[in-house]
Protein backbone atom coordinates (compact mmCIF):
# COMPACT_ATOMS: atom_id res chain seq x y z
CA UNK A 1 0.00 0.00 0.00
CA UNK A 2 1.53 3.18 -1.32
CA UNK A 3 1.86 6.39 1.62
CA UNK A 4 -0.98 8.11 -1.91
CA UNK A 5 -3.50 5.57 -0.87
CA UNK A 6 -3.49 5.99 2.29
CA UNK A 7 -3.26 10.25 1.94
CA UNK A 8 -6.67 9.03 -0.26
CA UNK A 9 -8.27 6.64 2.74
CA UNK A 10 -7.45 9.38 5.16
CA UNK A 11 -8.87 12.28 3.21
CA UNK A 12 -12.12 10.24 2.13
CA UNK A 13 -12.89 9.37 6.04
CA UNK A 14 -12.38 12.72 7.15
CA UNK A 15 -14.70 14.39 3.87
CA UNK A 16 -17.64 11.48 5.26
CA UNK A 17 -17.76 13.79 8.61
CA UNK A 18 -18.87 16.91 6.03
CA UNK A 19 -22.87 17.34 6.09
CA UNK A 20 -24.82 19.62 4.60
CA UNK A 21 -25.19 23.08 5.76
CA UNK A 22 -21.53 23.11 6.74
CA UNK A 23 -19.32 25.79 6.34
CA UNK A 24 -15.71 23.88 5.42
CA UNK A 25 -11.95 24.87 5.84
CA UNK A 26 -9.89 23.35 3.48
CA UNK A 27 -6.45 22.47 3.55
CA UNK A 28 -3.34 22.26 1.57
CA UNK A 29 -1.13 19.52 0.09
CA UNK A 30 -1.56 15.90 -1.23
CA UNK A 31 -3.59 14.78 1.39
CA UNK A 32 -5.86 17.49 1.58
CA UNK A 33 -6.03 17.43 -1.86
CA UNK A 34 -7.86 13.83 -1.82
CA UNK A 35 -10.40 15.36 0.96
CA UNK A 36 -11.33 18.10 -1.34
CA UNK A 37 -11.65 15.64 -4.36
CA UNK A 38 -13.86 13.09 -1.82
CA UNK A 39 -15.65 16.41 -1.05
CA UNK A 40 -16.12 17.59 -4.60
CA UNK A 41 -17.64 13.99 -5.56
CA UNK A 42 -20.27 14.19 -2.44
CA UNK A 43 -21.00 17.55 -3.82
CA UNK A 44 -21.30 16.47 -6.88
CA UNK A 45 -23.96 14.26 -5.40
CA UNK A 46 -26.03 17.00 -4.47
CA UNK A 47 -23.83 17.57 -0.46
CA UNK A 48 -24.95 21.32 0.16
CA UNK A 49 -22.27 22.78 1.79
CA UNK A 50 -19.82 26.17 1.54
CA UNK A 51 -16.50 26.39 2.07
CA UNK A 52 -12.90 28.64 2.10
CA UNK A 53 -9.42 27.34 1.09
CA UNK A 54 -6.08 27.52 2.92
CA UNK A 55 -4.45 28.26 -0.53
CA UNK A 56 -4.46 29.28 -4.13
CA UNK A 57 -4.26 25.83 -5.64
CA UNK A 58 -6.63 24.36 -3.29
CA UNK A 59 -9.47 27.10 -4.18
CA UNK A 60 -8.43 26.49 -7.65
CA UNK A 61 -9.28 22.59 -7.19
CA UNK A 62 -12.47 22.94 -5.05
CA UNK A 63 -13.65 25.68 -7.81
CA UNK A 64 -12.91 23.02 -10.40
CA UNK A 65 -15.05 20.63 -8.54
CA UNK A 66 -17.64 22.69 -8.05
CA UNK A 67 -17.77 23.46 -4.61
CA UNK A 68 -19.27 26.89 -3.80
CA UNK A 69 -16.74 28.38 -2.24
CA UNK A 70 -16.13 31.95 -0.44
CA UNK A 71 -14.02 34.79 0.64
CA UNK A 72 -12.32 33.85 4.21
CA UNK A 73 -12.38 37.59 4.33
CA UNK A 74 -15.86 37.42 4.69
CA UNK A 75 -16.07 34.31 7.26
CA UNK A 76 -16.07 34.82 11.21
CA UNK A 77 -16.31 31.06 11.70
CA UNK A 78 -16.53 27.96 10.39
CA UNK A 79 -17.81 24.76 11.42
CA UNK A 80 -15.14 22.48 10.58
CA UNK A 81 -11.82 22.07 8.89
CA UNK A 82 -9.24 19.62 7.38
CA UNK A 83 -6.05 19.57 6.46
CA UNK A 84 -3.10 17.35 6.22
CA UNK A 85 0.76 17.91 8.39
CA UNK A 86 4.33 17.18 8.15
CA UNK A 87 4.38 15.55 11.81
CA UNK A 88 2.03 15.08 14.20
CA UNK A 89 2.74 13.46 18.28
CA UNK A 90 0.78 12.07 21.16
CA UNK A 91 0.10 15.62 22.14
CA UNK A 92 -1.25 16.74 19.05
CA UNK A 93 1.27 18.83 18.62
CA UNK A 94 1.60 19.57 14.87
CA UNK A 95 4.08 20.51 11.94
CA UNK A 96 2.75 22.40 8.96
CA UNK A 97 3.59 24.30 6.28
CA UNK A 98 5.51 22.16 4.27
CA UNK A 99 3.33 23.17 1.37
CA UNK A 100 4.15 26.42 2.51
CA UNK A 101 0.44 27.54 3.97
CA UNK A 102 1.07 27.60 7.52
CA UNK A 103 -0.02 31.41 7.68
CA UNK A 104 -3.57 30.74 6.21
CA UNK A 105 -4.09 27.18 7.36
CA UNK A 106 -3.76 28.39 11.12
CA UNK A 107 -5.89 31.60 10.50
CA UNK A 108 -8.66 29.23 9.07
CA UNK A 109 -8.02 26.38 12.04
CA UNK A 110 -8.35 28.88 14.52
CA UNK A 111 -11.62 30.64 13.04
CA UNK A 112 -12.82 26.72 13.20
CA UNK A 113 -15.12 24.80 15.56
CA UNK A 114 -13.43 21.56 14.97
CA UNK A 115 -9.98 20.97 13.08
CA UNK A 116 -9.05 17.81 12.10
CA UNK A 117 -5.98 16.32 10.32
CA UNK A 118 -5.58 13.67 7.83
CA UNK A 119 -2.06 11.93 7.57
CA UNK A 120 -0.47 8.89 6.21
CA UNK A 121 1.06 6.58 9.05
CA UNK A 122 4.50 8.24 8.03
CA UNK A 123 3.58 11.58 9.99
CA UNK A 124 2.90 9.81 13.63
CA UNK A 125 5.74 10.61 15.14
CA UNK A 126 6.69 9.68 19.15
CA UNK A 127 7.15 14.12 19.57
CA UNK A 128 7.42 16.44 17.08
CA UNK A 129 10.91 17.33 18.37
CA UNK A 130 11.61 13.94 15.85
CA UNK A 131 9.94 15.88 12.84
CA UNK A 132 10.66 18.15 10.02
CA UNK A 133 11.74 21.50 10.03
CA UNK A 134 9.59 24.17 11.12
CA UNK A 135 8.77 26.57 8.35
CA UNK A 136 8.21 30.34 9.74
CA UNK A 137 7.12 32.99 7.24
CA UNK A 138 8.78 36.16 6.83
CA UNK A 139 7.80 39.80 5.86
CA UNK A 140 10.08 39.89 3.14
CA UNK A 141 10.66 43.69 3.88
CA UNK A 142 12.81 42.11 7.19
CA UNK A 143 14.11 39.18 5.40
CA UNK A 144 17.52 39.88 6.80
CA UNK A 145 16.86 41.12 10.45
CA UNK A 146 14.71 37.45 10.97
CA UNK A 147 17.04 35.30 9.40
CA UNK A 148 19.97 36.74 12.23
CA UNK A 149 16.99 36.41 14.75
CA UNK A 150 16.46 32.96 14.03
CA UNK A 151 19.59 32.14 14.19
CA UNK A 152 21.87 29.69 12.32
CA UNK A 153 19.50 26.83 11.95
CA UNK A 154 17.28 28.96 9.81
CA UNK A 155 17.48 28.29 6.04
CA UNK A 156 15.76 31.00 2.94
CA UNK A 157 13.22 28.45 1.20
CA UNK A 158 14.39 28.03 -2.19
CA UNK A 159 17.59 30.27 -1.38
CA UNK A 160 18.82 33.78 -1.33
CA UNK A 161 18.42 34.35 -4.69
CA UNK A 162 15.27 32.81 -5.62
CA UNK A 163 13.15 32.94 -2.80
CA UNK A 164 10.40 30.92 -2.29
CA UNK A 165 7.42 33.29 -2.10
CA UNK A 166 3.91 32.61 -0.06
CA UNK A 167 0.32 33.47 -1.30
CA UNK A 168 0.95 36.04 0.93
CA UNK A 169 3.85 37.40 -1.06
CA UNK A 170 5.98 36.73 2.00
CA UNK A 171 9.09 34.24 2.47
CA UNK A 172 9.71 31.39 4.83
CA UNK A 173 12.83 30.43 6.87
CA UNK A 174 12.91 26.44 7.64
CA UNK A 175 14.05 26.05 10.63
CA UNK A 176 15.83 23.37 13.04
CA UNK A 177 14.96 24.24 16.36
CA UNK A 178 15.29 22.47 19.85
CA UNK A 179 11.54 21.36 20.20
CA UNK A 180 11.89 19.92 23.71
CA UNK A 181 9.83 23.18 24.51
CA UNK A 182 7.53 24.09 21.98
CA UNK A 183 5.08 26.63 23.65
CA UNK A 184 8.47 28.66 24.22
CA UNK A 185 9.59 28.19 21.00
CA UNK A 186 6.23 29.15 19.73
CA UNK A 187 6.16 32.16 21.76
CA UNK A 188 9.98 33.53 21.31
CA UNK A 189 8.88 33.08 17.59
CA UNK A 190 6.02 35.03 17.75
CA UNK A 191 7.88 37.94 19.40
CA UNK A 192 10.29 38.51 16.68
CA UNK A 193 9.51 41.51 14.73
CA UNK A 194 8.80 40.43 11.06
CA UNK A 195 7.62 36.89 11.66
CA UNK A 196 4.21 36.59 10.10
CA UNK A 197 3.73 33.27 11.87
CA UNK A 198 5.08 29.54 12.49
CA UNK A 199 4.24 26.04 11.44
CA UNK A 200 4.02 24.90 14.96
CA UNK A 201 0.02 24.06 15.46
CA UNK A 202 0.52 23.29 19.27
CA UNK A 203 -3.72 23.83 20.22
CA UNK A 204 -5.06 23.73 16.41
CA UNK A 205 -6.13 19.93 16.25
CA UNK A 206 -9.04 17.96 17.47
CA UNK A 207 -8.79 14.87 15.73
CA UNK A 208 -6.85 12.85 13.36
CA UNK A 209 -7.14 10.47 11.19
CA UNK A 210 -4.58 7.77 10.35
CA UNK A 211 -4.05 5.60 7.64
CA UNK A 212 -1.63 2.91 7.82
CA UNK A 213 -1.23 -0.07 5.27
CA UNK A 214 -4.67 0.52 4.41
CA UNK A 215 -6.60 0.67 7.65
CA UNK A 216 -7.65 3.93 8.77
CA UNK A 217 -7.97 4.48 12.62
CA UNK A 218 -9.93 8.27 13.87
CA UNK A 219 -8.28 9.57 17.54
CA UNK A 220 -9.40 12.61 19.22
CA UNK A 221 -7.13 14.99 20.40
CA UNK A 222 -6.67 13.66 24.60
CA UNK A 223 -6.75 9.91 23.23
CA UNK A 224 -3.71 9.64 20.44
CA UNK A 225 -1.43 7.38 22.40
CA UNK A 226 1.13 7.74 19.95
O1 LIG B 1 1.01 22.03 5.95
C1 LIG B 1 0.84 21.76 4.79
C2 LIG B 1 0.94 22.77 3.70
O2 LIG B 1 1.37 24.01 4.20
C3 LIG B 1 0.49 20.37 4.38
O3 LIG B 1 -0.75 20.04 4.95
C4 LIG B 1 1.57 19.45 4.86
O4 LIG B 1 2.80 19.89 4.28
C5 LIG B 1 1.29 18.01 4.48
O5 LIG B 1 1.38 17.88 3.10
P1 LIG B 1 1.13 16.49 2.37
O6 LIG B 1 -0.28 16.08 2.64
O7 LIG B 1 1.38 16.80 0.91
O8 LIG B 1 2.13 15.50 2.91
Amino acid sequence: MTDDRDKALAGAAAAAEVVDGMLIGLGTGSTATHAIEAIGARVAQGLSIRAVATSRASEALARRLGIAMLDFADVPRLDLTIDGADAIDPRFFAIKGGGGAMLREKVVAAASDRMVVIADGSKRVAAIDAGPLVPVEILPFARASVLAALGAGAVLRGGEHEPYVTDNGNYIADCRIDLSDPRAVAARLAAIPGVLGHGLFLDEVDAAYFAQNGTVSRLERGDYSG
